[in-house]
């Protein structure tokens, strides 16, 4: 049976994008799951195996279908962005540019089902604004890329996955944004994703947004009872199995107790914080609404250690992993 075309985005090329995947991709295992193509420069791969030792044939394909399984060759379509010279660490509007080109290539082939899923090492959002294209990140480009008016970010770990209302929005604008129908949609877009999964009913605790989810309005001025109550109630009256507004620190100590299936969170820290506490190697990104599979690392650029080797790739090998298991068959 064919196994899964994954489109694979380099990332920004000053960071450990290009060595992440390199290492993920000689990764036997990997291989036998999915056929990688990377969308990136070709020359900064060649740069990144030689940088981390991994023994590896890059070649230049025109496009995904000539995508091998072997560990050993790592097929690139070569957007050749990169100056030769381009410093590792460094904040760079030409990488940032070039990080924007090869997930626009990689939606495109989603798009036209030319591949089942996109996979993507971190960009620099900072380079990418840099680079001339004001997007938050990842999840707001695909979304405009693939014609969708709204899509949730999904972190996933082996104990814990927690699922946004928002997220690359100031916290003031972010509650100023939260409203009942934006958390039900996040609520209903989180169980379906689970249940498509696998899961016939699952369990999702909804966190407040006060400390104690606002201790019956000690704290706060009733955002729960306005933004929260309502969505959890309509959800609830669907059959959904879903309990809230939870005060979030206890509501993720649940979680990692197996209380719940999914933590649906309402601002970019209060999902992110503990699960980057649960270590960077197996967490995963999943952008769920979008009509094609995307999967990242849950980590970024790493400029401090990019160029060195350091970096582990295991949220890229995690992220390939799920990549490959919700993908459609070829
Ligand atoms: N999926 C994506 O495209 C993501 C992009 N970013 C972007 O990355 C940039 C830098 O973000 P930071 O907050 O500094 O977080 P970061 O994850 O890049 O770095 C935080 C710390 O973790 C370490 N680290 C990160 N990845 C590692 C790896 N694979 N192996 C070993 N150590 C690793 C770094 O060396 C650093 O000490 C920002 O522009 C941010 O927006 C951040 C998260 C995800
Ligand atoms: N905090 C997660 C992150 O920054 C990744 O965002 P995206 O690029 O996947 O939208």
């Amino acid at each position: 049976m064919k196994t899964p075309l994954v489109a694979v985005t380099m990332g920004d090329g000053a960071g450990v994008g290009p060595e992440v995947v390199v290492r993920a991709l000689a990764d036997p295992e990997v291989r036998s799951l999915c056929r990688p193509v990377v969308v990136g420069d070709l020359r900064r791969l060649g740069d990144a195996a030689h940088i981390t030792g991994v023994d590896v044939e890059l070649r230049a394909v025109d496009g995904p279908e000539a995508a091998a399984s072997e560990p050993g060759t790592i097929d690139v379509i070569d957007l050749g962005l990169l100056p030769a010279d381009l410093p590792y660490g460094e904040l760079s509007a030409v990488a940032g540019d070039a990080a924007y080109q090869y997930v626009k290539v990689a939606s495109e082939l989603a798009v036209a089902g030319r591949v089942q899923a996109i996979c993507t090492a971190p960009l620099n959002k900072e380079a990418l604004h840099a680079g001339g294209h004001p997007y938050p990140g990842h999840t707001e480009l695909l979304a405009e890329l693939c014609g969708v008016d709204e899509v949730s970010m999904m972190l996933s770990t082996p104990t814990v996955k927690v699922i946004h209302v928002t997220t690359h929005i100031g916290l003031v604008d972010a509650i100023e944004r939260i409203d009942d129908a934006l958390v039900e949609r996040t609520i209903r877009r989180g169980d379906a994703t689970l249940r498509h999964a696998g899961l016939a009913r699952p369990r999702l605790g909804v966190c407040g947004i006060n400390p104690h989810a606002g201790e019956n309005g000690l704290f706060g001025r009733g955002e729960e009872a306005e933004k929260i109550v309502p969505a959890v109630e309509r959800c609830r009256a669907d059959g959904l199995d879903v309990q809230g507004p939870l005060p979030a620190d206890t509501a993720f100590y649940l979680a990692s107790r197996g209380d719940y299936d999914l933590i649906v969170a309402m601002y970019h820290d209060q999902g992110h914080g503990p699960v980057k506490v649960l270590g960077l190697e197996t967490g995963v990104n999943i952008s769920v609404g979008l009509p094609v599979i995307r999967t990242s690392v849950d980590h970024g650029t790493a400029f401090d250690i990019a160029g060195t080797g350091r970096a582990d790739a295991g949220s890229m090998i995690e992220a390939l992993r799920q990549a490959a298991a919700l993908a459609p068959s070829p």
